[in-house]
């Protein structure tokens, strides 16, 4: 188990720029399976989840080639179908959640997907159903054995078909358009997940042969077609990273200029951050958060206590929620956050109980923060990283609080944050990998 020993209470400075988007790069890396042809892909964050999905590939066969940093080429155009049923893959494939979208792609050109029960952040239940409904819907079998938590589906040809999604899945939603690229006739998808990394994964699509209209709304329709090509793509930032680095420049009274963000994909996120009092200012495709002893929480036009909660795009990304939590603590005024799509991802907040916070659990789902205002600073302690964007927020709360803290299982940071202490340590962080 990884450590991370941070000694905060110090201002940090200077220029940040984000990695490509974990959520994007798994989608994107999945769709190379669906053609022949060499697709050549930029700005993959060098993460762990990331690199065990390019693993699979390579496992399968694809022709994987690492051009430059975050540079990778892949063909796949001889696959070993033979390694979807062998124990390797079921531990592999069981690791992280993206593997998931190889399904799709692997049933729409061979006419069968198996997945084990994919892994992930244990934030709640965390269901399949979109995806496999999705695939019935195009006439594939479903095959599930309970005790065994493999998945599988298997249709000799897919055909296109009118589908009203249980719930805006995002990960569905990329497995059901890839599948669809391929089927015969035209799939239309309501209730469609819309993020920029679907938007992007459409896009692409459209490049490699498809035909998708209706990107960014909850409505695509998609015209199959008998075969994609090779085609290049570069990643977006990723949105997540510049929402922490946003809340961790706000808990340590920093100014920090955020590069290259791709300010017109970051929806709601930046006035979400304004909410709660944090300056952030546009200059040409950077985002800088002025340096600000205090911010000060909105309240609504009645003068209710705001809430900020999640919800599919263009709502605000639930992956934030953790973040903005933390940054509450130290604002002026009070909030009531609002994890409406997860049910185990608001805990961590007993750890932030612990360094002094205040903190009200309503229940798993909803947590009113009182924020002191940084009239009394979070006290440093010893914490264990229960999820990816739980371990950041601490990792923020760390920094902020007066004295050295522990924070002991950061293989859930390193799964999502590309060399995070060396870039924090870049800004002035006092951050040391233990082990
Ligand atoms: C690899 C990847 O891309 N992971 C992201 C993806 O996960 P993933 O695609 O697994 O998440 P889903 O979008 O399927 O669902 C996430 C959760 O939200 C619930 N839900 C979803 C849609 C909806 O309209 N109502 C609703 O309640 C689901 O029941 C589930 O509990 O999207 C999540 C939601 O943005 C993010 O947290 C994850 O970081
Ligand atoms: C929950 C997340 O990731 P995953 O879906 O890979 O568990 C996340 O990125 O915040």
């Amino acid at each position: 188990m990884g450590t991370f020993q941070i000694t905060g209470g110090q201002r940090l400075s200077g220029s940040i720029t984000p990695q490509g988007a974990k959520n994007e790069a798994l989608q994107i890396i999945c769709a190379t399976l669906l053609t022949a042809e060499r697709v050549t892909i930029s700005n993959i964050p060098d993460i762990v989840d990331v690199n065990k999905l390019i693993d699979i590939l390579a496992d399968l066969g694809v022709k994987v080639q690492r051009k430059g940093h975050g540079i990778y080429s892949f063909k796949a155009d001889d696959l070993n179908l033979d390694y979807l049923e062998s124990d390797e893959f079921k531990v592999k494939g069981a690791s992280l959640r993206g593997s998931i979208m190889i399904v799709g792609p692997l049933l729409a050109r061979f006419g069968k997907g198996y997945i084990p029960k994919p892994g992930g952040d244990k934030i709640g239940r965390r269901r399949l159903d979109t995806h496999f409904e999705g695939f019935q819907k195009l006439g594939a079998k479903f095959r599930y054995k309970p005790g065994e938590s493999f998945y599988g589906v298997e249709a000799k040809k897919l055909k296109g078909a009118y589908m009203l999604l249980d719930e805006a899945s995002v990960t569905g939603t990329a497995n059901i358009v890839m599948a669809a690229a391929l089927a015969e006739g035209t799939t239309t998808i309501y209730n469609a997940a819309c993020e920029p990394y679907l938007q992007q994964l459409c896009k692409m699509l459209n490049r490699m042969g498809a035909k998708i209209s209706g990107i960014g709304s909850n409505l695509l329709s998609i015209e199959g077609v008998s075969e994609l090509g090779g085609c290049d793509h570069r990643v977006l930032p990723d949105m997540i990273e510049i929402g922490s680095w946003i809340g961790m420049a706000a808990m340590t009274s920093s100014e920090l200029r955020i590069k290259d963000v791709s300010f017109d994909d970051l929806g709601v996120i930046p006035t979400v951050f304004s909410k709660m009092g944090i300056k952030v200012q546009r200059e040409n495709d950077d985002l800088i958060v002025p340096q600000q002893d205090h911010y000060e929480i909105e309240t609504f036009i009645d003068g209710s206590i705001l809430t900020i909660a999640d919800a599919p795009w263009p709502g605000f990304t639930p992956d934030l929620l953790s973040i903005a939590l933390v940054v509450a603590t130290q604002a002026r005024g009070s909030v009531l956050i609002h994890q409406k799509m997860f049910e185990s991802r608001l805990f961590f907040v007993d750890k932030l109980i612990d360094m002094g916070a205040q903190i009200i659990l309503c229940d798993p789902h909803r947590a009113t923060v009182i924020g002191m205002d940084k009239a009394t600073p979070l006290k440093a302690t010893t914490m264990t990283s229960p999820d990816i964007r739980a371990g950041i927020s601490l990792l923020i709360a760390a920094l902020s609080a007066e004295g050295t803290s522990t924070i002991h299982n950061i293989e859930q940071i390193d799964r999502g944050y590309e060399n995070i202490d060396e870039r924090l340590r870049a800004i002035g962080a006092q951050i040391v990998r233990v082990n």
